[in-house]
């Protein structure tokens, strides 16, 4: 029965290291922190027989001060070298860099109920997310202009527990305004993200392939990209009742039957031929364009494809609900599970993880997108009418390591898709991978620890009700190994070179070390990421 099904959990856990300096930080004056590392030395060595860097995993040592990634030396070049500073071995536990979710929804200010930058940022640590890029809207009111930007700014400030970068949004009210779209980018949002579909909320509308265009033109001076959520709705209206009175509004396939591939087809055919001028000579030349969450993994997946082959700027990221989960194993009423695009069927979800094995898909993002569990519509069950959106953000490592396991996915692949790729979308070019010269934003954990996961387990979220990822409700055959983040030590005065292995005691204790006051680390250890660069002079 449902209830009794024991989730297993893979492992792992850590913690990770230094949030840092990041780019050009708004107020320079008040972010003058020397701190710079959970850990509490200047200069330190991180020690592991696994650590993730660009040229393979190797067995070694990083070296890094004052936040920075000042050395990485392999262990047998170690020999007869002395080390200055301290050392932390982490054993055989993974050392990566630190994820980067370019696709976040932190509704504050205005929906903080729905999900805070307090909460989001927690959570997203204890995801092993050291950069978090959030969208412009489901927060009040959108961001959509200069005098947004510094609402969300403001909200955000102090608040935060992992860096934080803002994406600004595209709308019909800015895109043939150039100088509002100039004013936004010159404010610092780290590139563009629109709708070719009603997005939900109320003052953020949809866009056109036109508004696409013009947006594309400013943002080709910037050299930043623009996001876009590519469904195009093929019928007049939005179904609150089911189309065909027979269907039940409460079974997932009466859901999945309102948003069929064809609108995410759609809307990538239109996107494909805007992105044409993104080829070298083109009139968009220096412009990109990223597709989000992908669920269609047939023609919408092809078109990409050739796009890609023709030489147009664009890529596409999926979802680990779309890697995870399959319509067929979603219960009727289970509203946990309603996002938009759908998760679609199970020979679709193997084509998206052939894709991403392949690279035809090129990086992963959370998609967090909560909300208050009333309008998740637990007890009625109603997918028409539930809001869409799936919380994910504590479990996108987990779940994209322990449901990789059966496609051999590597920890190289791991970096690829969470750090190195959302890194260059973003313009983060100090991150993204453990690199000399890189600020240190790292993950450390266990990839080969199992532990349940019950509703008793501590992770950070604001409404754990409305997790998929938790909860009892997913078929006991798809033999789900769940992993999880660990830190390496209970405090920090006691931090030794042995990594501690109790997990749920280690999971509250990133909490403890990442956001509390008491613990002698302060938020302002992370920054707000404010881009001022790629700018065309
Ligand atoms: N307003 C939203 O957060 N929408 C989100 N909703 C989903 N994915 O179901 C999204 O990213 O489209
Ligand atoms: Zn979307
Ligand atoms: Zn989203």
């Amino acid at each position: 029965m449902d209830y009794m099904l024991q989730w297993r959990v893979l492992p792992l856990l850590t913690l990770l290291a230094s949030f840092l300096f990041l780019f050009y930080v708004q107020n320079s004056s008040k972010s003058s922190h020397k701190e710079c590392s959970l850990i509490p030395y200047q200069h330190y060595w991180i020690t592991s027989k696994r650590i993730v860097t660009p040229q393979g995993v190797i067995s070694g040592s990083v070296e890094i001060k004052e936040g920075k990634i000042l050395s990485i030396v392999k262990e047998e070049d170690w020999q007869g070298k002395s080390k200055v500073g301290h050392i932390v071995d982490y054993e055989e536990a993974v050392v990566m860099p630190g994820l980067i979710d370019v696709h976040a929804h932190l509704d504050d200010p205005g929906r903080a109920e729905w999900e805070g930058f307090p909460s989001g940022t927690k959570a997203a640590a204890a995801g092993g997310i050291t950069t978090l890029v959030d969208m412009p809207l489901n927060s009040f009111p959108s961001t959509v202009s200069q005098e947004t930007l510094k609402l969300k700014i403001k909200a955000a400030k102090e608040r935060i527990y992992v860096d934080v970068g803002f994406w600004g949004g595209l709308v019909p009210e800015n895109a043939f305004n150039a100088s509002a779209l100039e004013a936004l980018l010159n404010a610092g949002v780290l590139g563009l993200k629109s709708f070719m579909c009603p997005s939900g909320i109320n003052d953020f509308p949809m866009t056109n392939a036109s508004h696409i265009k013009e947006g594309l033109s400013v943002l080709a001076k910037y050299r930043r990209p623009l996001l876009v959520h590519a469904e195009i709705q093929q019928d007049s209206e939005i179904h609150l009742e089911p189309k065909d009175s027979s269907d039940d509004a409460h079974s997932y396939s009466t859901y999945l039957k309102t948003r069929p591939p064809s609108w995410e087809e759609a809307a990538i055919r239109e996107l494909v031929a805007v992105t044409k001028e993104t080829r070298s000579g083109g009139l968009a030349e220096g412009s990109h364009l990223h597709i989000v969450h992908l669920s269609d993994s047939s023609s919408s997946l092809e078109l990409i494809k050739e796009a890609k082959n023709g030489g147009d700027s664009i890529t596409v990221e999926t979802c680990p609900h779309y890697l995870a989960f399959s319509a067929e194993d979603i219960h009727d009423g289970d509203t946990r599970f309603k996002c938009a695009p759908p998760i679609r069927d199970a020979a679709n979800k193997e084509k998206l993880w052939e894709a991403l094995l392949e690279g035809h898909i090129d990086m992963l993002s959370s998609d967090h997108s909560p909300t208050v569990p009333e309008l998740k519509l637990l007890d009625d069950g109603n997918f028409l009418r539930a809001w869409g959106g799936i919380s994910s953000l504590q479990f996108v490592l987990p779940v994209t390591w322990s449901y990789g396991q059966k496609y051999g996915v590597t920890l190289e692949q791991l970096a690829l898709w969470w750090s190195e790729r959302p890194a260059k979308l973003a313009g983060q070019e100090l991150k993204g991978a453990l690199a000399t010269g890189n600020l240190a934003d790292i993950v450390i954990w266990e990839p080969d620890v199992e532990f349940d996961l019950n509703d008793a387990y501590p992770v950070y979220f604001k409404h754990p009700i409305i997790s998929a990822y938790m909860g009892t409700k997913l078929p006991k055959n798809e033999n789900i190994a769940w992993v999880w983040l660990k830190v390496g030590q209970s405090s920090l005065g006691a931090r030794s070179n042995v990594a501690i292995r109790n997990h749920h005691q280690l999971l509250l204790n990133l909490a403890v070390l990442v956001i509390g006051p008491k613990s002698g680390f302060k938020t302002s250890l992370v920054k707000i990421l404010i881009s001022s660069q790629g700018m065309d002079a």
